[in-house]
């Protein structure tokens, strides 16, 4: 299996346990490695026969904006499955950071891998 990679994708949402983090946009951080099968593409050089980075950021962006959930975790689980029925995704890594939750920290968040590796050639 071959890897499409979306690496520090900035996303702006709604999104905390605390009263004050419901009346706010906070940006999450995030990393996507996504399994395919790039010969096709590379094959016939044809957007259409691969994962599309730019068409799949575009729709991470606007999913972002129409939630408002409490945890990372469920924005990290209800993302990957949107992602991977929307795209027809096999496998999938994805981490969601969010910067200055904690001052102390660069980062906190979740990473989660879901769907099948099929290894292979
Ligand atoms: N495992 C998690 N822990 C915490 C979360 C979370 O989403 N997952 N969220 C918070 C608060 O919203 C925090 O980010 C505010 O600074 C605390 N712990």
């Amino acid at each position: 299996m071959d890897l499409v990679l979306i690496e520090a994708l900035e996303v702006d949402t709604v999104i905390g346990v605390y009263d004050w983090e419901r009346t706010i946009t906070q940006t999450l951080r995030l990393d996507l490695t996504l399994g395919t099968d790039i010969r096709p593409a590379a094959a016939d050089d044809d957007i259409d026969l691969t994962l599309n980075y730019a068409a799949i950021s575009e729709r991470i962006i606007a999913f972002a904006g129409e939630h408002d959930f409490a945890l990372v975790e469920t924005f990290a689980e209800r993302l990957a499955e949107t992602l991977r029925d929307t795209f027809g995704i096999a496998w999938l890594r994805l981490t969601v950071r969010k910067p200055g939750a904690v001052p102390s920290a660069d980062a906190v968040g979740v990473c989660i891998e879901r769907g099948n590796w099929t290894g292979g050639a």
